[in-house]
């Protein structure tokens, strides 16, 4: 089966450079919208069999136009959401996002790592794993959206990738609406064909203003 994992359209804590992974969290800005409803046409003819979307609300907002122009009707689906940033929760601070985006690239050597009072590396990639698992289950042919986040997919991507290292993973951003394709199943593993830094849409929806987390960091070691 295929997977197209999209990030979200653009939020106010993008903007701000904020780490918010509350649920269900904010809705897209004017600019998120544009880059939603460039997905449409950006996909093609490409044949989507289903689209899941998590627990917040961006996701859920950058579906629809995919959604409307397929006649699919999204489905909510448990474990996808944003990883947990537990106390830094709303800050945007370099030391905050360094933590947050240094123990998510610590899970290569150390799964036990947890970003202070939110998810360890076991329990992110366990919950993420669950979810695809049921989609792949579902849909063993089919080509699947799902809708999600940045360093959510960014992650679980990385991990669940054969053809994936730690170099990759910290050198290729995720900006809004850009995708990233996994090609495989469930049982014999994942290989990633396409990883698109930029949104589906082009670099013209790119906001190079917004100092996103997920956009924009690459930290060391
Ligand atoms: O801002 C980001 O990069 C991350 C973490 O806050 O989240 P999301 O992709 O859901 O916006």
């Amino acid at each position: 089966m295929r997977l197209l994992l999209i990030r979200h359209g653009q939020t106010i804590d993008n903007v701000n450079g904020a780490l918010g992974t509350a649920i269900p969290g904010p809705g897209l800005t004017p600019l998120g919208k544009r880059q939603a409803a460039a997905i449409p046409d950006s996909l093609g003819s490409i044949p989507i069999d289903a689209i899941y979307v998590s627990t917040m609300q961006r996701t859920h907002e950058t579906a629809a136009p995919l959604a409307l122009a397929r006649g699919l009707v999204p489905v909510v689906l448990d474990g996808i959401h944003e990883i947990d940033a537990g106390d830094l929760e709303q800050r945007s601070d370099e030391e905050a996002i360094r933590t947050y985006m240094g123990t998510i690239f610590s899970w290569w050597g150390d799964f036990d790592a947890r970003i202070p009072g939110g998810e360890d590396g076991n329990e992110f990639y366990a919950r993420y794993t669950a979810a695809i698992e049921q989609v792949a289950t579902a849909h063993p042919k089919g080509t699947i959206a799902v809708v999600s986040h940045g360093a959510a997919i960014r992650t679980w991507a990385s991990y669940a990738s054969q053809n994936i290292d730690a170099e990759f993973s910290r050198t290729h951003l995720l900006e809004n609406t850009a995708v990233v394709v996994l090609e495989g199943s469930a049982v014999e593993g994942w290989v990633t064909t396409y990883w698109a830094d930029e949104p589906i849409g082009g670099a013209s929806l790119e906001d190079a203003s917004a100092p996103d987390p997920t956009a924009g960091v690459r930290p060391a070691g």
